[in-house]
């Protein structure tokens, strides 16, 4: 499991261990870290040109440091001092004795043009707010420039504890981050200014009592959630999800739900709708009911939505069941604040998975709002419904009922992934798995994972369409367990 903390609570943990360490120790670890890969995506350090850009804090100073590591081992290293009065002296003081020089703000955009590698000191989890107007042409001219860029900590500019980017930001090749992952650097639209990220433990400790802000499940956390048949298993102990989605106008976002949910480890797949035909052509293994979810038989999970057009009978009627349900699609629109919150006071889990557009619609709010602020988006609308929501998106976002805690992250999206009745198949394997007896958070997320590393899979740099991500979730699910 990868782990990311609050700024707060980052704080905090090198609190501690400032106390218990050396005076300086922790920047010295930090700048040592920074230092070996900058020294990595040099290749060769001797003769190169490296530019620091260097804000008033302990950001500047770890760059700084890292900067005299580097002119020790022969690179021609210049400062670029956005507050001259206010540089970490010490980190300057050792810069100096390395033969390093500083260069004036105003006019260094050339120099960080023509820089082989350009360190983003500006800011760290310190900063507030976009890159500063003094800041944002030096930024412009390394994204322009021929250097790789490596950001100290964070990119500069994003907000560390959000992954929001509301101002302008250093655009980052190479992030280089210390003692703890910060939640910007796994959610979008912050992550994608960091580019690769890079972990440089510095001892601190952030287990424990504390608890991550956002977490991301690896093939091994994937692995012991998936269900695992056992000798006596029978299709109906594995499990039975029904699958309550199509409409005579979209009849193909039944038949892709159920091919997410034949893929996802419940025993057997149950339609309900008036796409039994559509269903029953393309798999032949499921069993499809004339009558509604009541009387349908039955099952461990519903998934109600996906092409359900206007029929908010049958979204009621599957609501009202006492297992858990997945709602999707026009789903989402036709289940109601108090038929959702009434399902958790019952004690019987739900998860909502909307995109952006659908989480925008029931917050209230524009799109825009919710792609740049989603882990706000996904806590709000977690806590309105009273139930776990997978927010879908570049880095698709997992909170649990209530919005509390902490919120998954899911790492293996790909772009190729947004294509239409790809959130219909992953409907149907998220179901499935919540038959299986999954909670809402884990079916959510080991879908997202399995349907991400299906997705791409299926891509391998080409265009994709939902069938085909279907079809390669076994796929994705055997080099999840096989690690
Ligand atoms: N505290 C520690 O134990 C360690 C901290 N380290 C480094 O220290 C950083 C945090 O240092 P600081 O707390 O000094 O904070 P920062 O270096 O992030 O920045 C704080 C300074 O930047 C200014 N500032 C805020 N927003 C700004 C903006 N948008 N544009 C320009 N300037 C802005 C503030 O006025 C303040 O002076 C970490 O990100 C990490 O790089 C590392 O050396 C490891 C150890
Ligand atoms: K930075």
């Amino acid at each position: 499991m990868r782990t990311a903390y609050s700024v707060e609570t980052v704080r905090a943990a090198e609190r501690e261990l400032m106390a218990r360490a050396p005076e300086g120790a922790l920047m010295q670890r930090a700048a040592a870290g920074l230092a070996a890969a900058c020294a990595d995506v040099l290749g060769r350090v001797y003769g190169s040109r490296v530019v620091l850009l260097v804000g008033s804090g302990d950001n500047g100073g770890d760059a700084l440091y890292a900067g005299a590591r580097l002119a020790r081992r022969g690179a021609g290293v210049r400062a670029v001092l956005l507050a001259p009065g206010r540089a970490h002296a010490g980190g300057l003081a050792a810069l100096r004795r390395a033969g390093g020089s500083v260069v004036a703000a105003g006019g260094a955009e050339a120099c960080v043009e023509q820089a082989d590698l350009v360190v983003d000191g500006i800011v760290g989890i310190g900063g507030k707010g976009g890159l500063r107007e003094e800041a944002v042409p030096l930024a412009e001219a390394a994204r322009r420039g021929r250097g790789v860029v490596v950001a100290v900590d964070l990119p500069s500019g994003v907000d560390a504890d959000t992954g929001e980017a509301r101002g302008a930001a250093v655009r980052a090749d190479v992030t280089v981050t210390f003692g703890a992952y910060k939640p910007g650097l796994l959610i979008d639209p912050a992550r994608e200014y960091a580019g690769v990220v890079r972990f440089v433990d510095i001892g601190l400790e952030t287990g424990g009592a504390r608890t991550p802000e956002v977490e991301a499940l690896q093939h091994a956390d994937v692995a012991r959630l998936l269900p695992v048949p056992a000798a006596e298993s029978d299709k109906y102990r594995r499990g039975v999800v029904g699958v309550a989605a199509g409409s005579a106008r979209y009849p193909g976002a039944a038949v892709l739900a159920v091919g997410g949910a034949l893929r996802g480890g419940a025993g057997a797949v149950r339609y309900v709708g008036p796409a039994g035909g559509a269903v029953l052509a393309r798999h032949p293994e499921t069993l499809v009911s004339e009558r509604g979810p009541a009387r349908a038989g039955r099952v461990q999970a519903w998934v109600v939505g996906p092409g359900a057009g206007d029929d908010a009978a049958t979204v009621g009627e599957v609501l009202a069941a006492d297992v858990p349900v997945l709602i999707d699609a026009d789903g989402l629109r036709l289940a109601g604040v108090e038929a959702v919150r009434a399902r958790g006071a019952r004690g019987v889990p739900t998860l909502m998975t909307p995109h952006a557009g659908e989480a925008a619609a029931l917050l209230g709010v524009e799109r825009e709002e919710v792609e740049s602020g989603r882990l706000a988006a996904v806590r709000e609308l977690a806590g309105r419904y009273g139930a776990a929501v997978l927010l879908k998106g570049s880095t698709t976002l997992v909170a649990q009922a209530g919005g509390g805690g902490a919120v998954r992250v899911n790492p293996t999206g790909t772009p190729w992934l947004a294509t239409a009745g790809s959130g219909d198949v992953l409907s149907g394997l998220g179901g499935s798995l919540l038959a299986a007896g999954l909670s809402a958070v884990d079916a959510g997320s080991a879908a997202a994972y399995l349907h991400g590393l299906a997705g791409r899979f299926a891509a391998e740099g080409a265009p994709v369409s939902a069938e085909d991500v279907a079809a390669r979730i076994p796929e994705a699910w055997r080099s999840v367990v096989r690690g």
